[in-house]
């Protein structure tokens, strides 16, 4: 880690929040246990996640993006691992982009690692990103906590999801620990799990354990997969009706509106803020125990 002074800042979308690290010639060396202890909510700033804002050309993972896409959202949970994709991060990440003058207002394309998204910042504050298409391999699944049990649906939003429909939400329990899925083989990289009731026609709330973070107060791609399996459950499926598909997604820190289309996949909409910007102190980076 360098020991010059790093700039952050703080934002969130449905209270998924998360240490936003500009950084755009991808200077900073950012090891997992760096990434833990900026996410860590006592010791350090405090987050579900870390945005490390790199140029595309600038990173191995990006540079093929980098002619549709000059900005890479370099993802991490707050334990430190790499994730495919986060929905609320990269909403974020716009805003943030949008703020430091970085990009134009309106409508931009972000590189991750989940491929180029295209994102449109809205006037009214709301931002909103084509997610791409849902992928739903075939594989039975089953999510337990305690004593219940239910068959859940195995959605990839380019990272892994286990969607359970129940009849309460707090039969989830504390999630503070991973409830267990089986079989473990059908998600070797770890899997986001949402937990599912209905609120009313097109209309669901959820909640989430995810990989790397535990229980978040939201989760983009989470809600998107919840949408997916809620329609195709719902006999909803744009390819088979021809018409697009929107549900509300009610998660412990506010909605999500997501809308499936026939042929043009999934777009994301809700809020995007950024709360605070500020340095890391250098001296307590080189002193890990502190
Ligand atoms: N909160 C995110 C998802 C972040 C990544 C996830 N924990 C994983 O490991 O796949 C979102 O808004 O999508």
């Amino acid at each position: 880690m360098t020991t010059s002074q790093i700039a952050f800042l703080k934002g969130h979308g449905t209270e998924n929040d998360f240490v936003i690290v500009p950084d755009p010639e991808n200077a900073l060396d950012l090891p997992a246990s760096v990434v833990a202890r900026l996410c860590d909510r006592r010791a350090g700033i405090g987050g579900d996640g870390l945005l490390h804002v790199v140029r595309s050309a600038a990173h191995p993972e990006a540079k093929a993006m980098a002619e549709d896409a000059e900005w890479f959202m370099d993802y991490r949970n707050s334990d430190g691992s790499v994730a495919e994709m986060c929905g609320n991060g990269v909403r974020v990440f716009a805003r943030y982009l949008e703020r430091a003058g970085l990009v134009e207002p309106g409508d931009l394309a972000v590189a991750t690692r989940g491929g180029v998204k295209k994102v449109h910042l809205a006037k009214n504050g709301d931002v909103t990103v084509s997610m791409g298409r849902a992928l739903l391999p075939a594989d039975g699944v089953t999510v337990t906590v305690g004593g219940r049990a239910w068959d859940a649906r195995n959605v990839n939003m380019g990272n892994p999801h286990a969607v359970a429909f129940v009849d309460d939400l707090a039969h989830a329990g504390d999630l503070l620990t991973e409830p267990s899925f089986a079989p473990a083989a059908v998600y070797p990289e770890g899997v986001n799990i949402e937990f599912v009731v209905d609120r009313g026609p097109r209309h669901v709330a959820m909640r989430v354990h995810e990989r790397g973070s535990g229980e978040t107060r939201s989760c983009g791609t989470g809600a998107c997969a919840v949408a997916v399996a809620a329609a195709r459950r719902d006999q909803a499926d744009p390819a088979r009706t021809g018409e697009p598909v929107t549900y509300t997604v009610d998660l412990p820190g506010g909605s999500l509106a997501i809308t499936e289309h026939p042929d043009s996949g999934i777009d994301m909409t809700g809020p995007a803020v950024i709360v605070a910007e500020g340095m890391i102190d250098p001296a307590w980076l080189e002193t890990p125990n502190e």
